[in-house]
This record gives C-alpha cells, structure tokens and sequence, in this order.
C-alpha cells in the first residue's frame, strides 16, 4: 500500500499536545509526565506518547505544501504510554503497550474514506486469519469514536467466557480536524489552497490477550500456528533402557527435518523431567502440536503427533513427516477459527425489546438490537445498566446490517429505529 515505516521521538514537549484542546482535556489525565532528570527537577515537564499526532502532525505541516506532497503514508511501531486507573490486565489493559500507529494524509476525502476500510480489512485479516480470532467490522457511535476524528471504524471481537466485547483495532478518519489545528494545508491542482484529509489507525498488544482469552482453555493456552513462535514440541519417550541414544537421535532429526522446511520445532531433551510432566508443560505454554518418539515409534519409523487444539493423536510415518506436519498445523489453524466462530455465533442475541435486552445481557449475550441512533438513548442505556460488572455500551454498527423493516422500533426508546447495533459489556 506505499505506506512506509518511520520513527518518531517518545518524548513530547507540552506546547504541542495542549494545542488540540477539544480532544486532549479527556485524555489529559493520563498523560505521563517527565518531572526530573536525576535529583533535579526539569525547567519544563516533557510527555511521553500517549499517541503520536501531536509529535508528528507539525511536521507534515512542513512537508506537505503541494499536491505532489500527496498522499503522506507513515507508519511507526513504538511503544506508548497512557496513565490508566481502570483494572490493568496484561495485555488488554496495560500503562505502556506496544501498538503500530499509522498516519496518512490525502488530497481528498474519498481517498482517506477508501483508505479507511483497507486498513480495516488488514486488522480483519490478522484477526481471522493469523489469530484465528473471529471479528465483526463495524462504524462506533459518535459517543464512542475518537472525539478528535471524524468517525471510527473498528474491529470488535467477542470474549465469550465473559460475555464480553472487545475492541480489536481502530480505523479513524480524522477529516480535516487536525489539518486545521496543525495547518497542515497544500497547494491543489487547481493552484488553491486546500486542507488535507487524514486518516490513523492502530493495532496493539492487546491483540495478544484477545488471542489468549478465546483460545485459551483449563490446560492453558492455545497459540494458533501462525503465530506460534514454536510450532511443534519434540518429546523423546525413552523406555528403560531400549536404544534411548537412538530415540534421542531420532529426535534431533526430526527437528532438524521439520526446521529444514520452515516448521518452527524444539526438542526437550531435559533428561531431570518425565515425558508427562513435559507434556503438561508445552501444553501449558499452547504448543500446537506434540510430536513423541519411543521405542516402538522408532522401531516402526514412525512418530506419535497430538494436537494441543483436540488433544487428537495420530501416528506419521517418518518419510512423509513434513507434508504430515504441515497438514496437521493448518487443520488446527482452521479448527481453532471455526470453533471460535461458532461460540462467537452463538452468543449473539437479536433483542426488540428492554425485557429482552436485559435478559440477554444476564445470560453473558452478545447483543444485536434495533436503535434510534440517538445519543441520548446510548447515554440513558449506560446509566440503566451500570453497576459493577460495568456498563452496557455499543460495541459497534455492523457494516454487514440485517434486514430492518418499516416500523421495527428501537429496543430502548421505543422511537422508529435507523439502524442495528451491537450492545454488550466490554474491556
Ligand atoms: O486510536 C488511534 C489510532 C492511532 C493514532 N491515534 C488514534 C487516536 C488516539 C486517541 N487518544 C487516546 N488516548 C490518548 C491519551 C492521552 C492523550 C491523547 C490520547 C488520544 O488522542
């Protein structure tokens, strides 16, 4: 997509991050500070990063002057930090996090409205098809979406243990907000002086916990393949003392087989642990695959595979060992999705009425109601249904709406409804 990878200071001087007032003042309270260098204090305090537009957006003002300047397509990995109180949880909820943050400039606002959901089809595709975590690609209300943009499309996932919603990553247009604030203007074709249109978009560590929460099950996590940083665990299973160097030989090449193809396997050849306690352990840590060489493994050129997904053993002859392995992975890549899809489908819940709603949200539903579109309704069902698991807020307008027909009202006020969206507690 042209867009290039950059890198920008953490450190962000005051001046600039007051100058958009409207949307700092909410953020303002978890802005970390730096006071002092060693025992003495600094003549001005200096931020750290809670996001970078304000470090980056007074030099796009420098560089975009024509329309030749156009589009501007920077991305950075950095960390950054944000002073939250609300429960920290590793990885969801964190005070740094580690996120990519894109900022992009355009001469029109179709440009930046197509560029918005191409970004949102990417973080679609590392859900579904890297994490195996199922989404749902929608628009936030104008309470939820980034005040300082001009709408916020998201992708939601679905925590069902908890009956919560997610927010997986963002995709904002900005409009020509920040363009006026930082005077980011360019010379257009037609020789008039013109503001840019921008876009942001970040996804973040928390994508990690979201993978860890919907796979994970009572003997630990689930890593998808994909993104596994080992693949499989080779575990010898020596027997008294039946050809144990030959098994441990058999062992090592098979990693070495496997690694020759690209597979990301390890051995554990710790000889101060059982076979079973190693077991547990690389099932703890969510290995996809186990593969076990024994005595009899050995004698029948064959090795014992079990999926960490379904626990399902099967035997590989050695001579068909990768193309076997590969197979296997994509299976539990593909089972992992699927399986998550479903419990995803079914949690969800269409409601019409407040009976339903609340009946729906006790059972841990994921909830898909008809709505007026009006702020104060949104509000109104915030306030109805706080308490302490936390407040009910739209998770998002679903690009993909269902039928709604003429006269279907909306769950909460009763007024004639625009559209559906989804309800839910969340993180
Ligand atoms: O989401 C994204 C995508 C990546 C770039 N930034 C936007 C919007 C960030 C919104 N935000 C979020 N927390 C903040 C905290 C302190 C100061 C400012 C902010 C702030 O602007």
């Amino acid at each position: 997509m042209k867009i290039k990878n950059c890198y920008f200071p953490l450190f962000v001087s005051p001046g600039v991050l007051e100058k958009e007032k409207d949307h700092v003042e909410g953020f303002a309270p978890e802005v970390a500070w730096v006071t002092k260098s060693g025992k003495s204090d600094l003549e001005v305090p200096i931020a750290i990063r809670p996001t970078s537009e304000t470090v980056m957006y007074p030099y796009y003002s420098k560089w975009i002057r024509g329309h030749r300047d156009l589009p501007l397509r920077l991305n950075q990995w950095c960390n950054v930090v944000r002073w939250e109180f609300s429960n920290p949880t590793p990885f969801i909820r964190s005070r740094e996090f580690l996120w990519q943050e894109g900022h992009t400039a355009f001469a029109t606002k179709e440009e930046a409205d197509a560029e918005v959901l191409d970004i949102l089809e990417l973080y679609r595709r590392i859900y579904e098809e890297f994490l195996a975590v199922p989404v749902i690609k929608g628009k936030k209300s104008e309470l939820e979406k980034f005040a300082g943009g001009l709408y916020t499309t998201t992708v939601e996932a679905f925590i069902p243990n908890t009956g919560r919603g997610i927010q997986g990553a963002t995709s904002h247009c900005l409009g020509q907000n920040f363009a006026k604030m930082f005077e980011i203007n360019f010379e257009n074709e037609k020789g008039e002086k013109a503001m840019v249109w921008q876009n942001s978009w970040a996804y973040t560590t928390r994508t990690i916990g979201v993978m860890i929460m919907v796979h994970g099950d009572d003997k630990g996590l689930v890593l998808p393949p994909k993104v596994a940083a080992t693949q499989v665990i080779v575990i010898p299973v020596p027997y008294k003392d039946a050809d144990t160097q030959g098994i441990l030989d058999a062992c090592a090449a098979t990693v070495k087989t496997l690694s020759e193809s690209g597979i990301r396997a390890e051995a554990d050849f710790r000889d101060n642990y059982s076979p079973g306690w190693k077991y547990s352990h690389w099932e703890m840590k969510g290995i996809p695959l186990r593969i076990e060489i024994g005595p009899k493994d050995l004698a029948n050129k064959q090795v014992r595979v079990v999926r960490r997904d379904n626990s399902a053993k099967s035997d590989i002859p050695m001579d068909s060992l990768v193309e076997k392995v590969r197979e296997v992975l994509d299976e539990i890549q593909q089972n992992l999705f699927s399986v998550a899809k479903q419990k995803k489908e079914a949690c969800i819940k269409v409601v019409k009425t407040w009976e339903e709603f609340l009946e729906a949200l006790s059972q841990k539903k994921l909830i898909l109601a008809p709505w007026c579109d009006e702020e104060e309704v949104e509000k109104s069902v915030k306030e109805r249904t706080k308490g302490e698991m936390g407040a009910v807020k739209t998770l998002c307008s679903p690009f993909d709406q269902p039928e709604l027909p003429e006269g279907t009202l909306c769950f909460a006020s009763g007024k004639p409804a625009k559209k559906w969206s989804y309800w839910g507690r969340s993180y």
